[in-house]
């Protein structure tokens, strides 16, 4: 089943606590982390992570736009991060931060900008709990879908496939009711949506009318044949 994670990025910061209940039944709560050097914007740190672990049941997906994740990132599982995602392009070594992500208890993830080709990390993927394919530039909630990451989404199925990996494949920006599925077609099986849930009266009814859409469109995707 597909998994939607709603992204805090487009809630009311003020009332961080409500708007984790807001979309109850989401499976992850998706957490960006900007240090206005890696991109240009600045969200939140470990603090805020730590009382929204206390806040709320569903687990945290934070996702760091930062600098030196080599350095910061270990810290997002001590603060209650059940899966931290590190830019590729910001990392100094990615094995070795992978690692210690999952020896410190959390699932480790890589994202990747769009400018950024997966083929030269196809063996480090056993490495990794989650790929994340960014499908906006990094830094803003609320962009357009980019239609042109389809293709790099279906060649990482492919790999993932190839290898027989349990990996789970993450896409990031501008997932909607109109794009996500297209990105479930082409093999994504873990979405993350900010404006698309939190633009809505009905946070959690988007959650789970995406859920629907994203499961309809894998189920009639070849990629997902005895899935
Ligand atoms: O990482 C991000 C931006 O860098 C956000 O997770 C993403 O943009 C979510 O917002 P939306 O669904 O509105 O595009
Ligand atoms: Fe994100």
């Amino acid at each position: 089943m597909a998994q939607i994670n709603p992204s805090i990025l487009s809630a009311d910061f003020s009332r961080l606590a409500e708007e984790a209940k807001a979309v109850e039944g989401a499976d992850w709560l998706h957490v960006d982390v900007m240090d206005n050097h890696f991109v240009p914007n600045l969200t939140l740190g470990t603090p805020v992570v730590e009382s929204l672990a206390r806040a709320t049941d569903i687990p945290l997906d934070c996702h760091l736009m930062i600098e030196e994740p080599d350095r910061w990132a270990p810290q997002y599982v001590e603060a209650g991060a059940g899966s931290v995602t590190f830019h590729v392009e910001a990392a100094a070594a990615p094995v070795r931060l992978a690692r210690e992500i999952r020896a410190k208890g959390a699932r480790a993830s890589m994202a990747l900008k769009p400018a950024t080709p997966v083929e030269p990390y196809e063996d480090l993927l056993p490495e990794l709990d989650m790929l994340l394919i960014m499908t906006v530039e990094p830094g803003f909630g609320g962009q357009a879908f980019l239609d042109i990451m389809l293709p790099k989404i279906r060649r990482t199925r492919e790999l993932i496939a190839k290898h027989g990996l349990e990996l789970w494949l993450q896409v990031d920006g501008g997932v909607s009711a109109t794009t996500i599925e297209r990105c479930a077609e082409a093999g994504a099986d873990v979405f993350v949506a900010g404006s698309a849930v939190y633009g809505t009266d009905d946070p959690a009814a988007a959650v789970r009318m995406l859920r629907n859409q994203a499961d309809e469109a894998t189920g009639s995707a070849a990629w997902a044949c005895g899935h």
